[in-house]
């Protein structure tokens, strides 16, 4: 069987890759009859001399191969018809800026597997980027401070060679003492904000302390959905019913407006969700937060200032609590610092592409290679110039009707 690594053909780039040199090395250990081909590329994080160093074949061409592994979508003049693929195809939502490239994809009878639908038996993501969001997130929170104080500069996360170099960029953080940060959320991308404020030197505390305490040194708290919603009945806090029903829950987040210094925004928001706070509460005298690291991007969502996403080349961006406007970054020490980077995991593509793969190898590949237990099926969008039974309820959205 013939694997091609295709070369990313999106715009905006995306340096990411399906398997790394030293993956290609191990899968081809791993499946005898497997050959893997890497369509040459100048913007992949790891370079052509990198995979032909390990031994893999660079070629300009893989429309040969029987399985193309990609990241983004695929543009559709690219999509080589009859083959298998595997990418982001971003349509599952009945996305209408993708209905286009779904009716390429079934009109040149392509089987799409699409990562985000990878799921183990019990529905859990195989591929996720979450981590690597938080990770950066948060660091660009950082980032921010320094350049609104002037206190430290750091180097932006996408120009570090990998994640050891942002490590080391963290040590140039200096906040002041009593700094307090809040990072919503519990899950992956919490998690890995979590780990960045860890390894620039903050504490983390719990959040009566953060309300309570003063400290010798800058602190953060994480807060779950339970830390921060209460029931509008005040019933007790259950995790699935916030789930299912989130508009029967009121934000308490308002209680730490005036004692945070900085938001990192990590929980997925539901539009049923409360907001954390209001355009008002964000003009009040007492409002304190002035940097606030939106990692879940929703726009107009949660959090008034999140007006529109921020790219990796020009990360920030103000608001203007008094007009409630966009305006340039750091331009007056009265607005709010927001950095709203929709694609963060990109900023270090070494590392989440080592992480892809790895995914890929442990949960997918045996499935695809030898038999398939079902991960394939699952992911499998469109087969034989039809969608699969999962996913007839995207024929609506192919026909045009919505
Ligand atoms: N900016 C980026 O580049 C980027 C990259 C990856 C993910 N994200 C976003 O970050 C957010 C969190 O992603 P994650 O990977 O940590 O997800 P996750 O499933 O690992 O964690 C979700 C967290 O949100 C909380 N939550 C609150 N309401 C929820 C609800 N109704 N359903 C599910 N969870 C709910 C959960 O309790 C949990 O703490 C998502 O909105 C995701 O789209 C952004």
């Amino acid at each position: 069987m013939k694997v091609g690594i295709i070369k990313e053909g999106k715009i905006p780039e995306d340096k990411r890759v399906a398997l790394t040199p030293a993956q290609c090395e191990e899968v081809l250990e791993q499946y005898p009859n497997v050959e893997i081909y890497v369509q040459k590329s100048p913007i992949r994080c790891y370079t052509d001399a990198e995979y032909e160093e390990v031994g893999i074949a660079v070629v300009d061409d893989v429309s040969d191969c029987d399985i193309l592994l990609g990241i983004k979508e695929v543009p559709i003049p690219e999509l080589v018809p009859d083959k298998k693929y595997f990418f982001f195809s971003h349509t599952i939502k009945k996305q209408p800026y993708n209905r286009e490239l779904l009716r390429a994809i079934l009109k040149n009878n392509i089987d799409i597997m699409d990562y985000e639908v990878l799921t183990r038996e019990d529905g859990s993501r195989v591929i996720a980027f979450g981590r690597f969001a938080g990770l950066v997130g948060a660091y660009n929170g950082l980032l921010a401070y320094g350049k609104r104080m002037g206190t430290y500069d750091l180097k932006p996360a996408h120009l570090c060679h990998d994640l050891n170099e942002m490590w080391i960029e963290c040590k140039k953080v200096k906040l002041p003492n009593d700094y307090k940060i809040a990072i919503t959320g519990s899950g992956r991308v919490s998690n890995g904000a979590v780990e960045t404020l860890l390894a620039a030197g903050l504490k983390k505390v719990s959040k009566q302390d953060f309300i309570d305490n003063s400290f010798e040194k800058p602190v953060f708290v994480q807060l779950r959905s339970k830390d921060y919603h209460e029931h509008k009945e005040g019933k007790p806090f259950v995790l699935k019913e916030f789930f299912d029903a989130p508009s029967d829950y009121n934000s308490t987040f308002s209680e730490l407006n005036n004692i945070a210094d900085m938001l990192v925004a990590g929980a997925f928001w539901h539009p049923a969700s409360p907001v954390l706070f209001t355009k008002e509460d964000m003009n009040k005298s007492d409002f304190k937060i002035k940097v606030i690291a939106d990692i879940t991007c929703d726009i107009e969502g949660s959090i008034p200032s999140t007006k529109q996403p921020s790219t990796i080349a020009d990360p920030l961006y103000d608001y203007n609590p008094t007009t409630g406007e966009v305006e340039d970054a750091l331009s007056s020490k009265e607005n709010i610092t927001v950095m709203a980077v929709d694609n963060l995991p990109n900023e270090l593509p070494r590392d989440a592409s080592e992480a892809f793969g790895r995914q890929m190898i442990d949960n997918v590949l045996e499935d695809l290679f030898v038999k398939d237990k079902g991960v394939i099926e699952r992911a499998t969008i469109t087969h034989g110039k039809a969608l699969t039974p999962k996913f007839k309820y995207l024929q609506d959205y192919v026909d045009g009707n919505n």
